[in-house]
């Protein structure tokens, strides 16, 4: 075995650079900055000829140059080779330690400092991909060797005492057959891939399982591996048939004011090889397989050439595996890219694809940021001091004594207690999250004009009544904002009211049918106002699922208080019985259109015009996908009794459009 990952020498290295002051200096919230680029990196690994016997009588068809370039006879031209420059190239004699030392390791310290990472191994079908991700107990990979580091770091950097308290989680999927397939609980099904308003992407119902030790690791690990979807092809016994994914989280929380709280993610990534099928000779099922993984991985060089070229549209979501790598790819994490390939003669046309794609794979630049936020509901009750109970008014004044204070020396004043040093916490904890930004950001600002290693609460008495000052102004700039904001609303809803008002009308006009009668909060099954034309096109279908149950019935109305009111003459009732699939259908295309949907997207549904479409997009943006059709109540400007009507309104419009795209 070579020298395995527990290097004293190299982790102490590792140690020194995510640790000290250094490392919160980068932050995507509110810098307004641009992170900046990281290219992703390519590393390129050949491996030796599997029957020792061949390499004597076949030559291998790569040559090495140097430590980072190699180059590939053209089999068109004998004369001519192709030649090829990475950021390394490991040869045949190359170890796991050489690999994971030289390419890995060097990107784990950005978990610690909050950001992303990702290690991808690509190639060819039995080209090693595995071998490096993950190798034997004699040749320990990838796996392995980061998580014994980073195990070894997060225990480091967490001890107690230490600024930080870290703590790391494991999940692991599969993606096969474009299923995302959770191998910590195989039972699960498909799970689906979300992204958060940041651009982050999230697996919702993904396990993630703590891990404290390497112990740990393997007890979990080692049974999903088996898990794994792995068949025999004619150029690999134990072909990997998906791609495997491991993300390991770690979750860091400041100890000390002002409590912030960071997450790094790291994605190990074994994927399946591209195949000929002409030379795997797979049939069946092998055959259907590796349709999917050569699809997803035509999609991979997509993405790779749009990036590339700069084009608008980056086709991440034409599969799983690109939508997953969002991140990896053009996006927010630091990337690494191993690229197997075989000597062999057979593997030439493998190879020099993999070369190819590789070789696109370094020009994509990602730009990962510091994914950093407040621990706003952790915070400790603290007791308020007198001065920070005071109005604005008093605040300055308190703070005119202070300026006093300053000019004429007075007695040491006793030291504050505790509890009254962290009260302006109390207000940071009550602030609106864009007002905590600014104050972070004005946090750095200070730091980066020569107070650094002063985070705000520390700062001098009268620069943290000065920053509460511009809090409060900010506060009540705010609130004259939503003042604003909800005149506008009611303006606005007053204006959607009178449209639906003369909508109605206009149909009433052009519309003979007796009764359109609707019952009132009944449960969505038994009746929902649909358009007319609707109705009738559903009426007409043989094959529709909704029924519509003409029948004698009484207009409900309330009891009235004069007796001499005369009694409303029965009417007849339209009452409609939906299947429950169907509903649930509507539903979903409901929630899917409010998680997805641009504004534009969203106006296309009833009762949400442009200033709702707007209010939804943001609501997104700032908490994320809605879980359910209902907490569109949460959004603000939207009634209980907005969103019920809004959900009566379009549940079956839209259920019938997917019955009726569907048929
Ligand atoms: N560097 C290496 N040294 C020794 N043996 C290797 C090396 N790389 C790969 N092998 C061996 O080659 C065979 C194929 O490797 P591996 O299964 O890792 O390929 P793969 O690229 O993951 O294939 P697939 O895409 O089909 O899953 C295995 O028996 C493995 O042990």
């Amino acid at each position: 075995m070579d020298a395995g990952p527990s290097a004293p020498l190299k982790r102490r290295q590792m140690a020194t650079t995510t640790s000290g002051a250094g490392r919160c200096h980068l932050s995507k919230i509110g810098t307004g900055r641009r992170p900046p680029p990281a290219r992703v990196r390519v590393a390129v690994r050949l491996r030796p000829f599997l029957d020792e016997t061949a390499g004597t009588s076949e030559p291998s068809c790569v040559r090495a140059i140097d430590s980072c370039s190699l180059e590939v006879a053209n089999w068109r031209n004998y004369q001519e080779t192709l030649k090829y420059q990475f950021d390394a190239f490991y040869g045949e004699r190359s170890s796991q330690q050489d690999i994971y030392a030289g390419s890995v390791q060097p990107i784990l310290r950005h978990l610690l400092e909050g950001q992303n990472a990702s290690v991808l191994a690509y190639g060819p079908t039995g080209a090693g991909k595995t071998h490096t991700m993950l190798g034997s107990p004699e040749q320990p990979g990838v796996i392995p060797r980061a998580l014994m580091d980073l195990l070894q770091l997060t225990r480091e950097e967490g001890a107690e005492g230490r600024p930080w308290a870290l703590s790391v989680t494991m999940s692991y999927l599969e993606i096969y057959q474009e299923k995302v397939l959770d191998l910590l609980d195989p039972a699960s099904g498909d799970l689906v891939i979300r992204e958060d308003c940041r651009g982050n992407i999230l697996i919702p119902g993904l396990t993630q399982k703590p891990i404290t030790s390497f112990t740990d690791f393997e007890r979990h690990f080692l049974p999903a591996s088996g898990n794994r979807t792995v068949g025999a092809t004619r150029l690999n016994q134990r072909s990997s048939r998906s791609h495997a994914v491991l993300l390991v989280k770690v979750d860091q929380r400041e100890r000390l004011a002002p409590f912030r709280q960071r997450e790094g993610k790291l994605y190990l990534i074994d994927l399946a090889g591209s195949e000929d099928n002409r030379r795997t000779g797979n049939r069946g099922l092998r055959l259907k397989e590796s349709g999917a993984i050569n699809a997803s991985l035509f999609v991979l060089g997509k993405v790779v050439d749009a990036l590339n070229q700069g084009l608008p549209r980056v086709p991440y979501r034409d599969s799983k595996l690109t939508r997953l790598l969002q991140d990896s790819l053009g996006g927010s994490a630091h990337s690494i890219l191993i690229a197997n390939i075989a000597p062999e003669r057979r593997f030439y046309l493998d190879t020099v694809s993999a070369l190819n794609f590789a070789a696109r794979s370094k020009e994509v630049v990602n730009r990962p940021f510091t994914n950093e936020s407040l621990q706003l509901h952790v915070l400790p009750p603290v007791k308020l001091s007198q001065k920070e109970l005071l109005g604005p008014s008093e605040a300055k004044r308190a703070r005119g004594s202070e300026e006093e204070e300053t000019g004429s020396p007075k007695p040491a004043a006793a030291p504050v207690p505790a509890s009254q040093r962290f009260s302006p916490l109390q207000k940071l904890s009550n602030m609106d999250p864009a007002m905590l930004e600014r104050l972070l950001s004005l946090d750095r600002m200070l730091g980066s004009q020569g107070s650094q290693g002063t985070p705000l609460l520390n700062t001098p008495k009268r620069e943290r009544m000065v920053l509460l000052k511009t809090v409060e102004e900010k506060d009540l700039e705010i609130e004259r904002l939503k003042m604003k904001q909800k005149e506008l609303e009611a303006k606005v809803l007053a204006q959607e009211a009178a449209e639906e008002e003369a909508k109605e009308n206009a149909v009433s006009l052009l519309r003979p049918l007796p009764c359109h009668t609707v019952t009132v909060a009944k449960p969505l099954k038994k009746a929902v106002v649909m358009p007319l034309q609707l109705i009738q096109e559903q009426a007409s279908s043989p094959h529709a699922e909704i029924h519509i149950l003409k029948k004698k019935g009484r207009k409900r109305k309330l009891k009235s208080l004069d007796a001499s009111e005369p009694e409303e003459k029965p009417q007849d009732c339209w009452e409609l019985e939906i299947s429950p699939e169907l509903l649930a259908q509507g539903r979903q295309k409901i929630l899917d259109l409010l998680n997805e949907g641009s504004a534009r997207d969203l106006r296309s549904l009833q009762r949400i015009g442009q200033k709702k479409a707007q209010l939804i997009v943001g609501w997104r943006q700032l908490h994320g996908p809605f879980g359910q059709v209902e907490d569109l109540e949460r959004v603000e400007g939207i009634s209980a009794k907005q969103m019920e009507s809004f959900l009566k309104a379009n549940i079956l419009g839209l259920a019938a459009g997917q019955r009726s795209g569907s048929s």
